[in-house]
């Protein structure tokens, strides 16, 4: 039966956010693995106190003297020893085996998924924490995840750990990790596979499961999760300024201790935190996103989008649309070798913003003045305009369920025509067959690193016409030559 030590308890009552730091250094330095319960239920704690209606707007001033309202001892040693019973009283506790079985693993997140209330609004925020679930048996998908990982630790299964793709969790277990199981739902309206193995079938393809590149998670990377789930949103356009502060001081702790290098979705967490309120002058947010891009890179074969969404985010936030265009090409490169389903709803409305959203609106503000730099005379931003549209076009491409609708099109016509043609004509497309045939054995089953061949390259060079070996997808070839021929 775990306890809250005394030298955590000698923190309390806590009074500041760098008392909280204080809490979680000594659980990741200090002890063999950090206590995700306790962990979770005081963050949950601090964030349903300070964005509920009740709590004033307060505007902090630093982690050192910002003040917190008291949260005692007593308060999350109840829900520590609540969470304790809840778990170990359902959960037979002779631990007799080394590693755990699918068959525990599926009992406790049957006990979670029993003791949550019957009906609830599964999107609202604030329920990803152990006191949302102890206070209020309500968890969201994460939630239930990080619980049922954080009640097999309270059971003393040090190989159960939490496995995140770009959009859902599951858990490892077993001698190396080498067992999975569904342990949550996911999306709306779908049937949970709790206790199944991971998609073994056409799911395997779809990005929900990052072609088999999740991030496996360590103790303190699931401590990482738990922080990069802290949500400080007071409404849907006001943050708690504290939540968030908390939140940026616990990230840059997990980062300087090394436990964000395999994590780039908290990496690019932190560099959104850093963006709204920098902390750290030697680490500026877009060196973030790049090191979130770069991790992806070497430990997930870049088969992540996110990274490239992050980067793009902040490249269109501060007007820098040539760089902006490129993270996007970089995004749909990425997205190109998946088969759409019907699971990846989240990516499809990612894709579906930059493209009807957010370059209309470049568009628009580059060529309503007269700006001298404008993108539309620069064949690089054409060329990875043209990469954007052919990855979502090919990752339509031997797909179940269409991506492409004419709800695309015009906005990328409208896109298209807007680069004068003699700069349109300047891009020359030279693809590599070999990387260009999707969904072939190799790709999916093979294990060395494409990305390192990376060898699409787009040149700006002679008349695209010329290129008559371009691997395009049919719509964007069309689109295209008719461009060259100046019918758009
Ligand atoms: C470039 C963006 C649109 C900005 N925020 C993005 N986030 C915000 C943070 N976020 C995350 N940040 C850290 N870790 C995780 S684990 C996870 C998940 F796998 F989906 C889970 F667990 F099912 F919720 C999501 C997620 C999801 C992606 S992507």
């Amino acid at each position: 039966m775990a306890v809250i030590r005394d030298i955590d308890k000698a923190l309390f009552p806590i009074k500041t956010i760098n008392t909280v730091v204080k809490l979680f250094t000594s659980q990741l330095e200090g002890c063999s693995e950090p206590d995700l319960a306790l962990l979770s239920i005081v963050t949950g704690l601090i964030e349903n106190q300070l964005t509920s209606r009740s709590n004033a707007v307060q505007l902090p001033d630093s982690p050192e003297t910002n003040v917190l309202p008291r949260f005692e001892l007593e308060t999350v040693e109840n829900l520590y020893n609540k969470f304790h019973l809840v778990i170990t009283s359902s959960v037979e506790t002779n631990k007799t085996k080394a590693y755990a079985t699918r068959d525990l693993v599926k009992r406790v997140s049957d006990v979670i998924w029993n003791s949550l209330t019957r009906s609830y609004y599964k999107d609202r925020p604030h329920l990803q924490s152990l006191y949302s679930y102890l206070t209020g048996s309500k968890l969201d998908c994460f939630g239930v995840a990080f619980a049922v990982v954080a009640g097999c630790q309270v059971l003393g299964y040090s190989d159960v750990h939490l496995a995140l793709s770009e959009d859902h969790a599951w858990v490892v277990f077993g001698p190396n990790g080498s067992e999975n199981a569904e342990i949550t739902w996911h999306g709306k309206g779908n049937e949970d596979k709790r206790g199944q193995e991971i998609g073994k079938g056409v799911s395997a393809r779809s990005w929900l499961y990052v072609n088999n590149k999740p991030v496996i998670c360590t103790r303190h990377m699931e401590v990482a999760a738990l922080v990069s789930a802290i949500n400080p949103a007071l409404n849907a356009n006001v943050d708690a300024s504290e939540v968030a502060m908390l939140q940026q001081e616990l990230l840059w702790l997990l980062y300087d201790l090394g436990h964000l290098k395999k994590y780039p979705m908290a990496i690019g967490n932190l560099g959104d935190l850093e963006e709204i309120s920098p902390k750290r002058s030697d680490i500026p947010c877009s060196s973030l996103f790049e090191e979130a891009i770069e991790s992806a890179r070497k430990y997930y074969n870049n088969q992540h989008v996110y990274p490239y969404t992050y980067q793009g985010g902040y490249y269109y936030r501060n007007n820098m649309y040539k760089e902006a265009f490129e993270s996007w090409a970089n995004a749909s490169d990425v997205i190109r070798l998946y088969n759409y389903s019907r699971d990846d709803e989240e990516i499809y409305k990612e894709f579906l913003e930059i493209a009807n959203e957010l370059i209309p609106q470049i568009m628009k503000a580059e060529s309503s003045g007269f700006e001298a730099n404008t993108i539309l005379k620069k064949p690089q931003c054409f060329a990875n305009l043209l990469k954007f549209y052919d990855g979502i076009c090919q990752w339509e491409e031997g797909s179940a369920t269409p991506v492409l609708h004419i709800g695309w099109a015009k906005p990328l016509v409208n896109t298209i025509s807007k680069f004068d043609s003699d700069v349109r004509a300047q891009v020359n497309i030279v693809c590599d067959e070999e990387k260009l045939m999707k969904k072939n054995g190799s790709y999916f089953n093979n294990n060395n690193n494409n990305y390192e061949k990376e060898n699409t390259t787009v040149i700006p060079k002679l008349n695209v016409k010329e290129q008559s070996t371009s691997n395009f997808h049919p719509t964007i070839e069309a689109l295209t030559a008719a461009c060259s021929e100046k019918i758009l």
